[in-house]
Parts: structure tokens; C-alpha cells; sequence
């Protein structure tokens, strides 16, 4: 039975790499992991902590993450629960706030507010007319800080070796 659940929402690809980054982490420090698409986990039950991370778009989760917040709430606020966001692009990497909702659900479930990591847009993994615009501009890169995701994942990794 996996022990800790890691959980993704991603439109093109960038948010299921950092879940598996932290994923990987988490497995080093000796922890069963299982990384699914949020759409699929059917429930949180057997999974003693919770990890969920989403892409942002227009200032929002994507729906899929916020469904399973809200769907899985009383769940969640029995078990440790850490969120993340990827999203802001260039170079003001500054804390992004999570939406109203997801703050709120955040608060619910008793987790901290959602990390943030930075995004990527690059023409060769852009999906959709807008995204490939923007790929094109000032906004295309890879801006995941990949020592800052892993520095999150260790921070998760020791609070899960303490309440063990
Ligand atoms: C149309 C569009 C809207 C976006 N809106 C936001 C936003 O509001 N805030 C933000 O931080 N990033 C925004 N981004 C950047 C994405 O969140 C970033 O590219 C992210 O890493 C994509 O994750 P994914 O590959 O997992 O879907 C936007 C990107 C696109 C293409």
C-alpha cells in the first residue's frame, strides 16, 4: 500500500514534472510514493499524507486540482496535506497567492498555503493557440528552480520523518 500520495494538475507538462522532482525526494528519504494525475485519484483514504500541486492559469488552479480539494476536503484535514503552484514566468520568481479558493481550502484542510515554482513556456511544449503565442515573446523559458523545488520536497520529507 503506497503511504504518500503526489498529486498533479498540469495542462502541458511542466507541473507533472516538479510533482515527480518531489516525488523522487520524498522516496529517497524512504517513503512508498505514488504520483498520479489528480483527475485520477479516485480517493485519499488508503494514502497517510497528501501532496497536490497545480499549474496556474489566469491567476487559477486548474479545475481538476480544485475539485479534488474540495471533493476530498474532510479526508485531507485528517492527514498532513502540502500544496504547491507553477506558474509565474521570467524573472520575478516572487511567492505567487493562490486564488481565494484555494486559500480557503487550504485553511480548511489545515495545510500551509501553496508553495510557489516558477513555470515553464517554451515553444516545444506550448498546447494551444494562446500558449503558443506566448511562447514566442518575453515570457517563453524554463523558470522551474529546480534547487528550490528540492529544498521544498526536503522540507516535506522531514516533516513526514517526524510524524511517523
Ligand atoms: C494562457 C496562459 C495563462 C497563464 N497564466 C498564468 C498566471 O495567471 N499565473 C502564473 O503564474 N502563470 C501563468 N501561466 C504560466 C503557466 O502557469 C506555466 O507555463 C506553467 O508552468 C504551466 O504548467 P503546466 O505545464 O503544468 O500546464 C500562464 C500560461 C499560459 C499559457
Amino acid at each position: 500500500m503506497a503511504e504518500i500520495l503526489v498529486a498533479y494538475a498540469t495542462k502541458m507538462g511542466a507541473t507533472k514534472e516538479i510533482a515527480e522532482a518531489v516525488a523522487e525526494r520524498i522516496r529517497s528519504a524512504a517513503h512508498q510514493v505514488t504520483v498520479l494525475d489528480v483527475a485520477d485519484v479516485e480517493s485519499v483514504e488508503q494514502y497517510k499524507a497528501v501532496v497536490l500541486g497545480s499549474a496556474l492559469y489566469a491567476a487559477r488552479w486548474r479545475p481538476e486540482a480544485v475539485r479534488f480539494l474540495k471533493r476530498n476536503a474532510a479526508a485531507l484535514a485528517r492527514k498532513p496535506v502540502w500544496l504547491f503552484h507553477s506558474g509565474p514566468l521570467g524573472d520575478d520568481l516572487s511567492s505567487q497567492k493562490a486564488p481565494r479558493k484555494v486559500r480557503e481550502l487550504a485553511t480548511r484542510i489545515g495545510a500551509e498555503q501553496p508553495a510557489t515554482f516558477g513555470g515553464r513556456l517554451t515553444p516545444d511544449t506550448a498546447v494551444g493557440f494562446f500558449a503558443k503565442k506566448m511562447a514566442q515573446g518575453p515570457m517563453s523559458g524554463d523558470f522551474r528552480d529546480w534547487n528550490a523545488i528540492e529544498l521544498w520536497a526536503n522540507h516535506v520529507a522531514e516533516q513526514l520523518v517526524a510524524a511517523r
